[in-house]
């Protein structure tokens, strides 16, 4: 079958986050040769950090002033909270980034918006509509690129196993307010936004997360929210992973490095 993920392990993180930055180099030349912006999504939990690397964060081919930087999920807590996933990526690549006059437009949640999951999320969404075209122009956003990560239960974004939101199919952005995961009360994608992206990277690293590959890729059939991602989105998406991540998994089609 060809449109299986492709998975991309590496001995360690160095080298993982030096084929993740290649990656999203080609993902930023791809997406200026059909317009001209990068458009990502961002995770929070580990993967900031290992995307954050000096491959990318001083290579003189990104051109960081033409991304668009938005949030795959977020917390909702004040963008200066040690919870916020904004606060994380601020702190271990925006403020890293070399040239300031060159800066990425970033789009955080509205803080004034705390208090209402379901105005921060709505807002949110707008936010997205005024970048991606209305909603009655265009039935999802598509974005170049979207980066996530996957938790010890198999959940990403902020879509959990089991949870009634795997189900949505309207909202392009939805409230939760009983993360399993503190802390409760987030925002985050939909599934079919998250499928409808051009590349959906997935980055996964250390030997803690190997139980959960092996039920991702084995036993799709399980339905946890990564399964679902790989089911919808195929050979769109390609798993960044560490060898000790995924070694001994079956059901996975590896990508040459
Ligand atoms: O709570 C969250 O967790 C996931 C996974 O985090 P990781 O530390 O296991 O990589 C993350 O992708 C998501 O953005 C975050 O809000």
């Amino acid at each position: 079958m060809t449109n299986l993920p492709q998975v991309r392990s590496y001995p360690t993180n160095d080298k993982l986050s030096l084929g993740l930055a290649e990656y999203v180099l080609n993902a930023q030349a791809a997406a200026f040769s059909r317009h001209p912006k990068f458009r990502i999504a961002v995770s929070g939990g580990s993967l900031p950090s290992i995307l954050a690397s000096p491959a990318l964060i001083d290579n003189p081919s990104v051109q960081w002033s033409k991304w668009e930087i938005f949030f795959a999920d977020e917390r909702a807590v004040p963008l200066d909270h040690p919870d916020s996933n904004y606060g994380l990526l601020k702190s271990v690549l925006l403020d890293k980034i070399p040239q300031k006059s060159s800066m990425p437009k970033v789009f955080p949640i509205d803080e004034l918006l705390l208090d209402d999951t379901q105005e921060l999320a709505d807002a949110y969404e707008q936010t997205l509509i005024q970048s991606f075209a209305a909603k009655d122009s265009v039935k999802l956003p598509i974005f170049d690129l979207i980066l996530l990560g996957c938790g010890p239960d198999g959940h990403t974004c902020s879509l959990f196993p089991g949870h009634e939101l795997l189900r949505e199919d309207i909202a392009w952005v939805a409230p939760i307010e009983d993360s399993p995961k503190p802390p409760p009360r987030r925002i985050t994608l939909t599934l079919p936004v998250v499928t409808h992206a051009v590349r959906v990277v997935f980055v996964a690293a250390g030997a803690g997360k190997k139980e959960i590959l092996k039920t991702i890729f084995e036993k799709p059939e399980e339905g946890l929210p990564c399964s679902l991602v790989n089911m919808e989105a195929g050979d769109k998406v390609v798993w960044f992973t560490d060898d000790a991540a995924i070694q001994g998994v079956t059901g996975v089609r590896k990508g040459s490095l």
